[in-house]
Parts: C-alpha cells; structure tokens; sequence
C-alpha cells in the first residue's frame, strides 16, 4: 500500500474550476472519504488521482512518484464504480480472473489470488455463478474483488453503494470498512452521503464549490466544523444555524435577536464574540444539543413548535427561531403538538458561533 499527496490541485473545465488548489495528504493504509453536494468536485479530484482526467496545474504524488503525467494503468490503483461493468458472459470467477489474465500472470498464481479474494469477500461459494444470479450486493462484491486481486497500492472508489438499496447500502459500509481493516488498504472513498463518509471513514475530506473546506477526522469534524457549510452538511438533521446580534460589556456577552428575545453566553463564548470583529453572529446548535421544555425556564427561549415527526426510537421537532428552522429532538414519550408554545434551552458548552460575513467558525483564544 501507499500513501497519496495531492498539492495545490486544480483542474479547470474553460473559465470553471471544478478543482481548487486542494492539498492534502492519504496516509499509507488510510481511508479517506470525498464528500461534498453533487457537483463540488468529488469526482474530479478521484479522476485526477485514477489518472482519467488530466491535472491543470499541482502535484499527484502515489508513494514517492509524481504520477502526474503516467496512463491510469501505470499508477498502481483499482477503481470501484457505483456501475460493477462485470462482464455478464463471464462467471464470477473469470471476471475476477480476466484483470491478472490480461497481465499475463501465471495460472496457478491467477489460480491463488482469485480463491483469496473471494475468501476474503466470503463468496467462495459464488465463484461459478453469473453476475445476473447475484444480488446487487453480491455484485458490489465481485467488483471490490476485481480491484482486491490487482493488489494494488491505492483503491478509489466512486460512490460504490449508490446502486443498492438503504438496508443492502448500511450492510456493505460495513463489509468495505470491513475490507479496509483487514487488509489494511489506501482507500480514497468518494460519497454524497455525509453519513457514509462519517461512519467509514478515517478522515473525511469535506468539500463545496471546487474548495476543500476541512480535513479531518470525522469527530473532530462533527464536534468542530470549521465554517457553517461543513456544519449544516454534516450531521443529520442538520445544524441548526441562527442569525443573531452579538454585543459585549463587562467582560461578558450576549446576543440578540431581532424577535427580542437575548442569551447571555458563557464565559468561553464570550471570549470567542469578544475576539470576533464582526457583531453579527450565527449560533449553530445541533439537535441533540437543545433541550424542549414545555414552560418558561430561566435561559430558556420561547419557540413555537411547527412540525413534529415522531421515528420510534425519537422525535423530532421542527420550531421557527429568529426567522431560522430549528431541529430539535427530544424523546418519544415526550408530547409535543404543531403550534403548541415551547422553549429551547441551548447547551452552551456544545454551542457554535459563526462569523456571518466569512461564515467562519469564531475562535476563543
Ligand atoms: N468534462 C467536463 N467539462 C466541463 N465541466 C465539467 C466536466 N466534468 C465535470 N465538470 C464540472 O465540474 C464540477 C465538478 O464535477 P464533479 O463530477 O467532480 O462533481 P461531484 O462532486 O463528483 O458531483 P456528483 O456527486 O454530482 O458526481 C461540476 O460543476 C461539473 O459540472
């Protein structure tokens, strides 16, 4: 396995830059997820790596080698798309043989790799059936498998679980993560899905607009999102985010809404507004961390309900604050009605304050 350095990538279509001047670095055996909304560049960044398109300008590095200017098949990769492309004619273990018969390997040793492949995929009992005896799910396998006998130094994958269906998809995150821990594998992992990318990955790459917008590890991303994109995009119902006025005096601050209703920040908040060189904030809140109560309590904000969509294990609730949709969730037993009178006590220790000019985290010191 290798490790993978993209520098200063960027790749223009004309005037457009689809990918722009993303740096960062794939530990040898990590598995990073490209994550983003549809067009962000996810796909072009993987393609640069795979070699399919061609770089503008910046460095592809796989192992010590600037790869740059080598054909895909030079690179040392195996790719995984979301389309399998098995030969249909084929029984699964031709089509896991076909890649290392077109290297001209021996037969005994195509022999081996094939059979430890499917050891490894648990489908050894598949090996002479046709890909269209096979589930989705079994299919998915046969195409990891395909990449799995090249062995090579880096595997990319392109939304590889898109074509399955929900329950198939949360069983094979787990094979694929599975996968990874086993062998140990570079995996550069491209998914819309913020979920995917979070319970996968080592590292997520989160990106918007051709621009990397943080690369981290999914808890610190979770816990500290830089910016409000990465915040709303990751975690699911999202961020709340509100527009507020901050104001500061005596060492203390507090913020505004236009809605006239204020919360005095603690003392680490503050700092953060205090250092801030803008007034107008957004507070970022995540459902888990806003607590409902039906009557007024000190601290507490007045909200009215709007929506509420009971899941089973937890109910959410949806309330208009300060001209923002708050997602809140609170327990089932807990009876909240459409337009009934509530108030939202936010947990300041696990609250995010944002610039709302640069959109930027606000920092304390
Ligand atoms: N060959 C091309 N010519 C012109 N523009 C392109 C080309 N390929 C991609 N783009 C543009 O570059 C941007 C990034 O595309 P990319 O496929 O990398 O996005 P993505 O994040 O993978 O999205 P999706 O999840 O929808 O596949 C898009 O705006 C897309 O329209």
């Amino acid at each position: 396995m290798a490790h993978v350095v993209l520098k200063d990538l960027v790749k223009t279509y004309g005037s457009f830059k689809a990918v722009n001047e993303v740096s960062l670095t794939v530990n040898d055996g990590e598995f990073v997820a490209l994550v983003g909304p549809s067009g962000c560049g996810k796909t072009t960044t993987l393609n640069l790596v795979a070699g399919l398109t061609s770089v503008t300008s910046g460095d592809i590095f796989i192992g010590d080698r600037v790869v740059n200017d080598l054909d895909p098949k030079d690179r040392d990769i195996a790719m995984v798309f979301q389309n399998y492309a098995l030969y249909p004619q084929k029984s699964v273990y031709m089509n896991l043989a076909f890649p290392l018969q077109m290297r001209k390997l021996p037969k005994d040793e195509i022999d081996r790799k094939v059979r430890e492949a499917a050891r490894v995929l648990d489908m050894t009992q598949l090996l002479e059936r046709k890909p269209r005896e096979l589930s989705g799910g079994q299919q998915q396998r046969v195409a990891l498998g395909r990449a799995l006998v090249r062995d090579p130094a880096v595997f990319l994958m392109d939304e590889p679980l898109s074509n399955l269906d929900a329950k198939l998809r949360v069983q094979m995150r787990s094979e694929i993560k599975r996968f990874h821990q086993d062998l140990k594998a570079t995996i550069i992992y491209v998914t819309h899905d913020q979920l995917e990318a979070v319970t996968m990955a080592d590292r997520m790459a989160v990106m918007n607009g051709g621009y990397l917008q943080q690369y981290d590890s999914p808890a610190q991303v979770f816990a500290h999102p830089a910016n409000m994109f990465v915040a709303s995009f990751v975690g699911s119902p999202a961020m709340s985010l509100i527009p507020l006025e901050a104001s500061t005096a005596n060492g203390g601050a507090v913020l505004t809404s236009a809605e006239g209703w204020s919360l005095a920040l603690s003392p680490r908040n503050a700092q953060k507004v205090a250092r801030a060189t803008t007034r107008k904030v957004v507070l970022g809140a995540r459902h888990s961390t806003i607590k409902l109560h039906k009557s007024a309590v000190a601290g507490a904000i007045p909200a009215k309900a709007y929506t509420v969509e009971p899941t089973g294990d937890v109910t959410f609730v949806q309330a208009f604050l300060s001209g923002a949709i708050v997602n809140i969730s609170v327990s089932p037993n807990v009876a909240v009605a459409p337009d009934e009178q509530i108030w939202l006590e936010f947990d300041q220790e696990r609250m995010h304050l944002f610039d709302s000019e640069t959109e930027m985290a606000l920092e304390a010191s």
